[in-house]
């Protein structure tokens, strides 16, 4: 198996002088969706955070891509994100005040952007290009923040809770526009929705009470009723059509 593109070894991170991750170990294979998993509040949009440097952390974080491996928990985030390190917030942060097409723009990190390719993979924004983000559906703003993150060609992708709170029919086009990215780029997804999970994911890491409790194969542990529900707290059986964790 190839080197890990990132490999979290002992992260605690803190909020407010709180310590919200405890002693956080894993790996993120360098191809597929590794699901970070969990119930609510253990800590997995902190340990996103942490790997970012958005939050204080400590331990030892480190990117490995072409050919060379860098300390990721000595960088500020602006470093981090030109390493080409791409996240999707869980609030959707969009520039509410600014149509899609701008903020679009302004998400450009190359003289290259891949406009074209977020353009297929969201109809729906180029038809609202001159919409301002503010009035689009949650549902839309989700995707356009997803584009955001798609414009640049990224070498991992960081993307939380993606499908929280969006209607059946958006979680499903939401899940394939990410399945599709997810052929060029390796991504760590936070995921309530077991039966996106499910779909996507090749690769899983449990947290619990800020730290990891178990890593796998995917399809493993969500066909392990039991594991799934001291885990995650639900049923193996809801696993299916619409679950969520
Ligand atoms: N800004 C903050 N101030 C104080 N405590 C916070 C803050 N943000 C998060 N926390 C706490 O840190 C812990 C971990 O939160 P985090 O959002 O990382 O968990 P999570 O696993 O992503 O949860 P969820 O699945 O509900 O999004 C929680 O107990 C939460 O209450």
């Amino acid at each position: 198996m190839s080197d890990p593109i990132l490999s979290v070894r002992g992260l605690s991170a803190r909020i407010a002088g709180q310590q919200v991750v405890e002693d956080v170990t894993f790996d993120v294979p360098a191809t597929g969706v590794t699901a970070l998993l969990g119930r609510n509040g253990v800590g997995k949009t902190s340990t996103i955070k942490g790997v970012l440097g958005l939050i204080e952390r400590r331990g030892e974080v480190t990117f490995r891509a072409g050919g060379s491996a860098v300390r990721l928990d000595r960088l500020r985030t602006h470093r981090i994100v030109q390493l080409g390190i791409g996240y999707v917030p869980e609030d959707r942060e969009v520039f509410s005040k600014l149509t899609v097409a701008e903020n679009l723009r302004l998400a450009e990190r190359s003289s290259d952007p891949r406009r074209e390719f977020v353009a297929e993979l969201f109809p729906d924004l180029v038809a609202r290009s001159n919409q301002l983000a503010g009035t689009l559906s949650g549902g839309q703003q989700q995707m356009l923040s997803l584009g955001r993150a798609l414009i640049n060609t990224n070498t991992l992708l960081l993307v939380d809770e993606p499908t929280k709170g969006l209607a059946p029919i958006i979680v499903s086009e939401v899940a394939a526009a990410l399945a599709e990215a997810a052929k060029t780029v390796p991504v760590l997804l936070v995921e309530q929705n077991l039966q996106v999970v499910r779909q996507l994911a090749t690769d899983s890491i449990v947290i619990e009470g800020g730290r990891v409790v178990h890593t796998g194969p995917a399809a493993q542990l969500l066909d392990d009723e039991d594991m799934i529900r001291r885990f995650l707290g639900v049923h193996g059986e809801t696993t299916g059509a619409g679950a969520t964790a």
